[in-house]
């Protein structure tokens, strides 16, 4: 690293983004190099230290509650991200105290607003009292990790799934996550991991828990593997063979499994931009699928379809511990309009299927509005349609995610000592003739 504040400077800015202008992480991160030109390393360091911040947010709020009674001064923006930005190295990076306190100050100290400035002693007493009482501070997150969420989302989940769930998900999310791949042919699972240095899961894909680059993998080059949670490879298992459409299929992952079991696969989507990443990994890969972009509810087939994927647009709250920026950027609010467009693409595939067709329906989301509901709503509107009940020869080692109902729940808490799962949610129908 060359001048350690261009890299803290840099993590601000990106904080800044998503937290005061609305935008994804990957969105803050290509609007802040706008601004400052900054690779390798030090753009590596920065993104580590937004994301530990955004994701440990919550607990980060709850400090400087704790340690500044009347908050911090709206009118000091930039102390609020300097503070933030330097209490996620002090607790949870393996950073020089001095280094997180000194450049954290001096970052304060050249800030633009005079206001700013003059929570230079603030910020120096807030960041060396953390230093000193890290200890209890970190035994107070383990003792209630949800205190890290997002509160809406932590009030939602201990609603949903108890309060223990809760904690041992939330513990799960504050994680650094493991690296999952799938494989393009399956009887290569044993011979890439150990090739890789990872472990076989039940389920077919490879873990890696020492993150890499993933380009750099064996195998990358020959397209023998791609990027896919474990949790996200399930859905594409779960189709009966044959011919298949995936109706929201960008950026690819489950096309590219169906296409590895050898189908003929219509990925569909609407948007082009995500679907050129799934262009890459077909000619990477050297499978193939026919792209269409088109907004599914105006979609329909020559013929229709016996096999269906419907991996409707969600909340992604599933994927928090992935990204971390979700849960800052979404409220309950998205969760109903998803919801909504949800039942929408759910009636209209409906419509246009076959007779004995089977759709997989399931969302990267733990709102049961986008889940559990969603399916009982819909079995209700339509009943030419029956569930085809998952059973657990189908998940190898996932048998505590399958509902009394035969519906798939994945939790981050499962599988939690092998670095857990996104949370999703799976049904299947059948179209009754
Ligand atoms: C959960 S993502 C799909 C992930 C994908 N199946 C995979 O495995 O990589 C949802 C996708 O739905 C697409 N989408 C949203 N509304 C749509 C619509 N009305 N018609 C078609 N695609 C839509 C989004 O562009 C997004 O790519």
């Amino acid at each position: 690293m060359t001048d350690s504040l261009a890299p803290r400077r840099f993590a601000l800015a990106i904080l800044d983004h998503v937290l005061n202008r609305h935008q994804t992480l990957d969105g803050a991160v290509d609007q802040a190099l706008k601004t400052w030109p900054m690779i390798g390393l030090d753009r590596s360091f920065a993104r580590v230290i937004a994301t530990k911040a955004l994701r440990n947010l919550g607990f980060i709020d709850h400090v400087l509650a704790d340690f500044l009674t009347q908050g911090v001064p709206d009118k000091c923006r930039y102390a609020d991200l300097v503070l933030r930005g330097g209490l996620a190295q002090i607790l949870f990076m393996d950073v020089p105290d001095h280094a997180a306190v000194d450049s954290s100050v001096r970052l304060i100290a050249g800030a633009k607003h005079r206001a700013d400035r003059g929570m230079k002693p603030v910020v120096n007493a807030v960041l060396r009292r953390a230093v000193r009482e890290r200890d209890s501070l970190l035994a107070q997150l383990d003792a209630n990790p949800g205190l890290a969420l997002p509160r809406w989302l932590a009030d939602r989940w201990q609603k949903a799934y108890g309060a223990e769930t809760l904690s041992d998900m939330a513990r799960v999310i504050i994680a650094d996550p493991p690296l999952d791949l799938s494989l393009r042919d399956p009887h290569e699972q044993e011979a890439l991991a150990k090739a890789l240095k990872g472990v076989c899961l039940p389920t077919g894909s490879v873990r890696l828990t020492k993150l890499s680059d993933v380009t750099a993998l064996e195998g990358f080059d020959e397209g023998r593997l791609w990027v896919q949670d474990a949790a996200a490879s399930l859905p594409a298992r779960l189709l009966p063979e044959g011919d298949a459409i995936d109706f929201c299929a960008a950026p690819g992952g489950k096309s590219l499994q169906l296409a590895a079991q050898g189908r003929h696969v219509i990925a569909l989507d609407r948007s082009a931009r995500r679907l050129a990443r799934l262009r890459e990994n077909l000619i990477r890969t050297g499978l193939d699928a026919e792209i269409v972009v088109s907004d599914a509810l105006n979609w329909t087939p020559k013929q229709a379809p016996k096999r269906v994927l419907l991996d409707a647009p969600c909340s992604a709250t599933g994927t928090l511990r992935r990204h971390p920026d979700t849960g800052w950027l979404k409220s309950p609010v998205d969760v109903e309009k998803l919801a909504d467009l949800q039942s929408k693409l759910l009636d209209h595939v409906a419509g246009i299927m076959a007779d004995d067709g089977v759709m997989v329906y399931c969302v990267c989301s733990l709102e049961p509005e986008e889940g559990e509901d969603q399916v009982r709503a819909f079995l209700q509107r339509r009943p030419d349609f029956e569930r085809m009940a998952i059973t657990p020869d189908e998940l190898p080692g996932l048998d505590m995610a399958l509902n009394k109902d035969g519906d798939v729940r994945t939790l981050p808490s499962h599988w939690a000592d092998q670095g857990g799962l996104d949370g999703f949610f799976i049904a299947r129908f059948r179209k009754i003739a």
